[in-house]
């Protein structure tokens, strides 16, 4: 195992107006680690994801994947780079099929767009064919199959959210950032996920950075934890450190149901 964070923030910050959403924030996340990054509401966490997808410019700090600088790339190049990503809502096409919404984003790799489709380019027809069974191979893995032509809105929550998981990982990333992927699941939906994620990272061998509430998850699947408040890092460390941190608790207490905080 490489001995270099596979993402890498320094010093990062970023404001909206007069708010510091995420203030000189920085974090490591090595190679085949499960990370959680927790906080209370509004602490800056999905600004994080954010900026790591390259949807927000930091106004200063740096993030580097694999030792490469990140702030240089564009939002579309973040996933062929390795790097795909869930959404707290959901981003998906609702009156699409389970498997166009597994193929959409995939453009990268599906280069039959005009020139591919009036050319027949042998290249192009092999990337979508690949890409297809991927996109087969995920849905057998997510108990898709049997939803492959329904469309996505006919489909009840938890399943929405396996295609969401899905498709982030049709394109075979190296990190996957997920937000909040337990919100709205119920106890043995949240089971399935968590076997699922440390499935990926002991089989797939892919790197995980997590946004979640759900303590138990978090604590049970987690090998470090990042703790934000008001846009800066409090803590990091163990999910036993983590949990008897005065700094963590406190973050809690004062925002949260003291129930929510040390589940
Ligand atoms: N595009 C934006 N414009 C203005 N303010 C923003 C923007 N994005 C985030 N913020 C603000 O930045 C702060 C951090 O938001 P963020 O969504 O990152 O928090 P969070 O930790 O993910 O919260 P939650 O757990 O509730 O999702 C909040 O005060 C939020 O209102």
């Amino acid at each position: 195992m490489s001995s270099r964070p596979l993402l890498e923030i320094e010093n990062m910050s970023i404001a909206f107006g007069g708010l510091k959403a995420v203030d000189n924030f920085s974090l490591g996340v090595n190679p085949g680690a499960i990370v959680g990054l927790i906080g209370p509401n509004g602490a800056g966490k999905t600004t994080v994801f954010n900026c790591i997808a390259r949807y927000y410019q930091p106004a200063s700090g740096a993030i580097r994947f694999d030792g490469v600088d990140l702030l240089s790339a564009r939002p579309h190049q973040v996933l062929p780079r390795g790097i795909a990503r869930t959404f707290q809502n959901m981003e998906l096409f609702r009156s699409m099929t389970v498997q166009d919404n597994l193929l959409v984003g995939q453009h990268c790799e599906i280069r039959s767009g005009f020139w591919g489709a009036a050319l027949s380019l042998a290249g192009s027809r092999r990337n979508e064919s690949e890409v297809r069974r991927r996109a087969v191979a995920v849905m057998e893995r997510f108990g898709l199959m049997s939803f492959a032509h329904a469309p996505v809105s006919s489909l009840p929550y938890g399943l929405q959210k396996m295609v969401e998981f899905g498709r982030a990982l049709v394109s075979k990333p190296r990190l996957i950032l997920l937000d909040e992927p337990a919100a709205g699941l119920n106890p043995s939906e949240t089971k399935e996920l968590t076997d699922l994620i440390r499935r990926l990272r002991d089989e797939d061998g892919i790197t995980v950075m997590l946004v979640e509430h759900d303590m138990g998850l978090v604590r049970s699947i987690c090998d470090e934890i990042y703790v934000m408040d008001f846009g800066r890092r409090i803590a990091h460390g163990t999910p036993d450190e983590i949990s008897r941190n005065p700094l963590v608790i406190e973050a809690y207490l004062g925002k949260q149901e003291p129930e929510h905080a040390a589940a």
